[in-house]
């Protein structure tokens, strides 16, 4: 995705779960606001009232192997989904209305209830934007943030609703195996390995990724949803 935006307040540890005013955007205070929250409550009202089965297990639709090796390791046994290899087009402009934007194409594609994940390395020098390592030669400022934006449409009929994780960070040459994206060039504040060079489950402790879906994990956890097994 391209991230064409800086994000206010993004500094100290408070920028670990993306937080926001903006509808539908769950964050690590509130569960989700105005529309969304209502069609939540229905889905799960309805499940409550008439004890039905609400629905199939979601589909997480992504077109790279890398994200959902991590995806599969982090969610676990969590929330009951499944994969499917789909190329979404590559929309621009706000990170979470391309995110919302994906779920409901993808969600028109299954005709159930997905999640799509977006992700950008965004820098500090260039206001948020994504840009080669290269451009940022001409910058003091090394620093930037991976951000990662899950979206969940609980069918083709439903607002997609967006969790936010981020990372903080700097750009440095690149150490370490190169099989994914920028990780060789993304080294996490607090360490002196890039994302590339720390073990699988170190990186996962703190990335973007695993910060974006331990909200969608609660969500889950608080929102009562009934699937079929
Ligand atoms: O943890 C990560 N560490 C390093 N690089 C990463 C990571 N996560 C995504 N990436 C790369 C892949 C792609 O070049 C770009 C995001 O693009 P993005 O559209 O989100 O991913 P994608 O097109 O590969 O898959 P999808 O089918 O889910 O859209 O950043
Ligand atoms: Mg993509």
């Amino acid at each position: 995705m391209i991230c064409n935006q800086q994000e206010e307040g993004v500094g100290g540890d408070s920028l670990i779960l993306e937080s926001s005013s903006k509808g539908g955007i769950v964050n690590s205070e509130s569960c989700t606001v105005g529309g969304d929250r209502r069609r939540k409550m229905a889905v799960a009202g309805v499940v409550a009232r008439n004890g039905l089965v609400s629905s199939r297990p979601v589909t997480f639709v992504t077109g790279n192997a890398k994200k959902l090796e991590e995806v599969k390791v982090i969610l676990g046994q969590s929330i009951p989904f499944q994969s499917l290899k789909l190329d979404l087009p590559e929309l621009q402009g706000d990170p979470e209305d391309i995110a919302k934007e994906k779920a409901r194409l993808a969600a028109n594609q299954v005709k159930g209830p997905v999640l799509v994940e977006d992700t950008c390395l965004c820098f500090n020098a260039l206001k948020g934007l994504p840009g080669l390592n290269n451009m940022l030669m001409a910058y003091e400022d090394k620093s930037a943030y991976a951000m990662c934006i899950f979206s969940l449409a609980m069918g083709p009929n439903f607002e997609p609703i967006t969790f936010v994780g981020k990372t903080q960070g700097k750009i440095v040459p690149a150490r370490g195996p190169n099989d994914f994206g920028w990780d060789p060039i993304f080294e996490p504040d607090g360490y002196d390995q890039t994302y590339a060079e720390m073990a699988k489950e170190e990186k996962n402790k703190i990335s973007h990724r695993s910060r974006a879906l331990a909200l969608v994990k609660s969500h889950f956890a608080e929102a009562g949803y009934v699937f079929d097994t």
